[in-house]
């Protein structure tokens, strides 16, 4: 009996896609060229220094914002025609909320606007914000507010979520429970793209780290690969009695010393050929830990190294 194969040809369609995407604000660039696909089902954390790029990224994506050069496709379409039709889900920085309605109204109104709304009462509740539907919005702390603009961005069955500094302001246990709701959708297959500062969400939440800086991206791939890309590790140790700060900074491959009482913090380039030279200044190091990079270092680091070639 022979069996039908067919070779699937899936050209699939990205779930956003720049294409060398500029935005000028009058001498400044602030999104360069970028070039981006997002895939279905990708968690992505957007990480750059203030000014990086990243909220106009996310206005462009949103269609808030147009491209001087290059095309933005979300879905496959302009990104009017994505929001329209109901696939992607945002919460922005500092979107306004509307005064003197109370927060089940305004969730309310973000259902029926939505062409896959889900039930009133089940936005609330996934939000956390049942307890404070009768309040009015412009009474709300900081992280209640997050939490409403949270609610907005899920009103319906969208594709894709995209959030900008999401969790600014909310405390630790709010946090904790956006992210475990955060985490259900991308398990359902929804595509999620944060912002964020907090490069410890990025490592835990993301299976996917952008660094834009300048309007440009400077790395792409999971937190593993961009802390592997910075390439430094840190190397500590103990040293007794008098040290000798001079000899340490003349070691080999040396991206960074620091020194205080009798513990030294190293930032080196090759960890290997830093201890060996340790070593070879005749010292006995004590609880000598090498250890990679965090991803904050490695973020440091690589757009520091990048601000040192431009300038
Ligand atoms: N409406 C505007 N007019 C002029 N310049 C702007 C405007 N919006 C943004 N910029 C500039 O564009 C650059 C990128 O800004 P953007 O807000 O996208 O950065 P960001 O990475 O989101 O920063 P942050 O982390 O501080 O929120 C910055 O230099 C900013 O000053």
């Amino acid at each position: 009996m022979g069996t039908m194969t067919t070779t699937a040809v899936t050209t699939e369609t990205p779930v956003v896609g720049f294409d060398q995407v500029s935005k000028v604000y009058g001498t400044v660039r602030a999104v360069d060229g970028l070039s981006l696909r997002l895939h279905p089902g990708e968690t992505v954390a957007l990480l750059g220094p203030n000014g990086a790029g990243k909220s106009t990224t996310l206005d462009l994506l949103l269609g808030l914002k147009h491209a001087d050069t290059g095309e933005v496709r979300v879905f496959g379409t302009s990104p009017r025609e994505a929001i329209v039709a109901g696939r992607v889900g945002a919460m922005l920085q500092s979107g306004g909320l509307m005064d003197e309605v109370t927060v089940e109204e305004l969730v309310r109104l973000a259902c029926n606007l939505h062409p896959k709304a889900y039930g009133v009462s089940d936005v609330l509740a996934r939000a956390g914000i049942t307890q404070i539907a009768d309040r009015k919005v412009n009474k709300l702390s900081g992280g209640q507010a997050q939490r409403v603009r949270f609610a907005l961005a899920t009103a319906g069955d969208s594709d894709l979520i995209v959030l900008d500094e999401p969790t600014t302001g909310m405390d630790v246990s709010a946090r904790q429970s956006f992210w475990a709701t955060m985490r259900e959708q991308a398990d359902q297959g929804r595509t999620v793209l944060f912002a964020t500062h907090y490069l410890e969400e990025a490592d835990a939440i993301a299976d996917r780290v952008l660094v834009l800086h300048r309007g440009r991206l400077l790395a792409d791939g999971t937190a593993a690969e961009i802390k592997a890309k910075a390439g430094a590790r840190r190397i500590s140790f103990d040293l007794d009695g008098d040290i000798d700060e001079t000899a340490l900074r003349g070691l080999p491959f040396l991206s960074s010393v620091d020194i205080s009482a009798q513990t030294v913090r190293i930032q080196s380039t090759d960890a290997d050929a830093t201890v060996h030279a340790v070593y070879g200044l005749g010292l006995y190091p004590r609880n000598l830990e090498v250890a990679g990079l965090g991803l904050e270092q490695a973020f440091v680091a690589i757009t520091a190294a990048e601000e040192a070639q431009q300038s």
